[in-house]
């Protein structure tokens, strides 16, 4: 029997969630939602949905699962919305948004119409915003964190984890609580420092714009971050303000125990403070989604000479590998320029990769 799925906010993240049901179930049609009617269009004209509903109400009486993914301060919105409506008794509703405290106070109002509403947050994603950058794969092994009110049924949490089976991620249950802390930590609090960073880096490009340029591996590893959504990013840091402020309290005092080591020369424990961040870095797990790039990047070394870029798109037409993307990154005056290519997987990059070394071109993962 069909089965409607109703997409509300159709971005990064509600893009690649609707193609990630699309792959896995059969019989669905996906409808969607948007405030932003270009955005609606691009949505269908992608293919990443069947319908566009022209208000909440239309899409949300007849479907058998609703999917939030707009910014966490626009999806209470959209949930006061929802406890207006009249919607089928088997729904299941569930988010996207990074923070869970606020968004699980908003669903008792559902829960106490007996609609099931059960919060989620995929752990990946990407700076890149837009439905445009939407990918099926998007969520491939990484942790997919639900935070279920304690009275769900568990057949209801199946049943979702069920509908989700297509982005194949890993399910982690954890309490609204324990989320927003360890998030706050590993997700929020960067993306903080990476726009702190970028702002440093800014006030002294006003006195001198050479920064900019010499700008090299290290800056731009560390605030790729600080180009994500704006207001995404205003509405997380909203949401889970008590975390946030007790972690930029421990930051302060770490930063000035690192201030008193470099004033006193302690080279040993400066050595340890490195050290002891290493072990622990290079001990992540890396086959996990969160500690991968979320899309399928390769950096090619190009010469700066006219038609080196060319003479790398035909290689791979040669070999039938398909780009997804292709930009220009930087160009070191005189010797080389890099080039980020994109692929659909894992498997069109290890391939390009191989044969662009077969031709002498040399090429990353991480750049
Ligand atoms: N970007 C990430 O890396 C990431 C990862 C996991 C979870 N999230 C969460 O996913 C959610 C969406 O993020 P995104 O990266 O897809 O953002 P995005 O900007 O790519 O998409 C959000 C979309 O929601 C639409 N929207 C806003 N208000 C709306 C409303 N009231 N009704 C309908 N549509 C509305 C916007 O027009 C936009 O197209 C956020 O809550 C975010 O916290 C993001
Ligand atoms: O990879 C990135 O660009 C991300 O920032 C993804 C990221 C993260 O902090 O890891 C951002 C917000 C989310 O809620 C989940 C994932």
């Amino acid at each position: 029997m069909e089965k409607r799925v109703f997409v509300i906010g159709l971005g990064l993240i509600g893009g690649s969630i609707a193609l990630a049901i699309r792959r896995a179930q059969e019989d669905v049609t996906i409808v969607g939602f948007e405030i932003n009617e270009e955005r609606l269009g691009l949505a269908k004209t992608l293919n990443v949905i069947d319908e566009g509903a022209v208000s909440i109400e239309q899409g949300a009486k007849d479907a058998d699962l609703i999917i939030i993914s707009a910014p966490v301060g626009q999806a209470e919105e959209i949930m006061e919305t929802l406890v207006n409506i009249e919607m089928k008794p088997t729904v299941i509703i569930t988010d996207v948004g990074s923070t869970k405290q606020q968004i699980m106070s908003k669903a008792i109002h559902l829960h106490k119409k007996g609609v099931t509403f059960i919060g989620g947050h995929p752990m990946a994603g990407s700076h890149k915003s837009g439905v445009s950058a939407a990918r099926p794969h998007l969520f491939e092994n990484a942790f997919y964190i639900l935070t279920p009110e304690k009275n769900t049924p568990a057949a209801k949490i199946e049943e979702l984890k069920d509908w989700l089976s297509g982005t194949k991620a890993n399910f982690l249950i954890m309490s609204p609580k324990e989320h927003d802390e360890l998030t706050g930590a590993v997700s929020h609090f960067p993306h903080i420092v990476a726009a702190s960073l970028v702002h440093q880096v800014a006030a002294i490009d006003e006195k001198n714009s050479t920064i900019s340029s010499i700008a090299a591996g290290g800056f731009r590893d560390i605030t790729r971050i600080a180009s994500s959504s704006p207001t995404m990013w205003r509405d997380i840091l909203l949401h889970n303000k008590d975390t946030l402020l007790a972690l930029l309290e421990k930051w302060r005092i770490e930063m000035d125990r690192v201030k008193d080591m470099i004033d006193t020369m302690d080279s040993d424990a400066i050595y340890s403070y490195f050290n002891s961040a290493k072990e622990f870095r290079d001990g992540l797990p890396v086959k996990q989604k969160g500690a991968i790039p979320s899309f399928y990047d390769l950096y090619v070394d190009v010469p700066d000479h006219p038609g080196s870029i060319s003479e790398v798109t035909s290689i791979l037409a040669k070999e039938e590998i398909s780009i997804t993307n292709i930009r220009i990154i930087e160009v070191r005056e005189d010797i080389m320029g890099v080039l980020r290519l994109s692929f659909r997987n894992e498997d069109d990059r290890k391939r390009a990769q191989i044969c662009l070394a077969k031709h002498q071109f040399e090429s990353f993962i991480e750049m």
